[in-house]
C-alpha cells in the first residue's frame, strides 16, 4: 500500500527542479512535504496528480484512484457561489444540507450564497478545502491548505480537515510544522543536493 516516485527527473528549461528523485508516500497516512521555497515542492504534488509528466522515471500505485486537491490558487468557478462550487463535485443525489452543513463548519455562514469572487482569500481557500473533502477522494492534495488563514481558523479548519480526511491518503505541502502537527502528519523534508 505505497505510492512510489521512482528514479524522477523533472525539468523545466535550463531548470533541473528534480534529479533521480527516489521516495515511497504510505498509503491511509499523510505526509506533509516541507522545504525551502522553490525546491520542487508544488511540482512533486503536481508529478503525483498528473498535472506534469516527469522526463525520466515512473510513479506506482496512483492509477485508478480518485483524486482531491486544494490548489494554492483556489481554482474556483468566480462567479458561482459557495454552495455551487461544491455541488458540482458531488453527486446528483448529494444532499446540498450536508454542502451546507460543511461550510458552516469552516465558519463560512452569511455569505453562502454570493459569488466567489466577492470572497476574501481565506474564505475561497475554505470553499476549495470543503470541495476537496466533499468529492471523497482515494487520495488528497493540499498545497498549502491554510495559507491566508488566521490563527484561529487555521486551528479551527485544520482540526475539521484532520477528522473529514483521517484514514485517507493525504500528501500536503506547507510551510509550517504546526501545520504537520494538527494534521497528525509525518514530515517529509524534500532537500534534494542538485
Ligand atoms: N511551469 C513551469 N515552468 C518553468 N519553471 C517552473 C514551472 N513550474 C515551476 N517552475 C520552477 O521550478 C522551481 C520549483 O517550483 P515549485 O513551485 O515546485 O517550488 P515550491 O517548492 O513549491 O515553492 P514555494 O514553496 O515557493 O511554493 C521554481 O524555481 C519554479 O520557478
Amino acid at each position: 500500500m505505497e505510492i512510489t516516485m521512482k528514479n524522477i527527473t523533472k525539468v523545466y528549461g535550463d531548470l533541473t527542479v528534480l534529479r533521480h528523485f527516489n521516495h515511497t508516500f504510505r498509503k491511509g497516512e499523510t505526509t506533509c512535504i516541507m522545504g525551502p521555497s522553490g525546491c520542487g515542492k508544488t511540482t512533486l504534488l503536481r508529478l503525483l496528480m498528473g498535472l506534469e509528466k516527469p522526463d525520466e522515471g515512473e510513479i506506482l500505485g496512483l492509477s485508478g484512484l480518485r483524486l482531491g486537491a486544494v490548489f494554492q490558487e483556489y481554482r474556483l468557478c468566480e462567479n458561482l457561489n459557495a454552495v455551487s462550487n461544491v455541488r458540482m463535485v458531488c453527486s446528483h443525489a448529494f444532499p446540498k444540507e450536508r454542502i451546507i452543513h460543511a461550510l458552516t463548519e469552516v465558519g463560512i455562514t452569511d455569505s453562502l450564497y454570493k459569488p466567489v469572487r466577492d470572497y476574501s482569500g481565506g474564505m475561497k481557500r475554505r470553499v476549495a478545502i470543503v470541495r476537496a473533502v466533499l468529492s471523497d477522494p482515494e487520495i488528497c492534495f493540499l498545497d498549502e491548505p491554510f495559507e491566508g488563514l488566521d490563527e484561529a481558523t487555521r486551528s479551527a479548519v485544520g482540526s475539521w480537515l484532520y477528522h473529514q480526511l483521517s484514514g485517507k491518503t493525504v500528501l500536503m505541502v506547507s510551510h509550517d510544522e504546526e501545520d504537520a502537527l494538527r494534521m497528525d502528519a509525518s514530515i517529509f523534508r524534500l532537500d534534494q543536493d542538485i
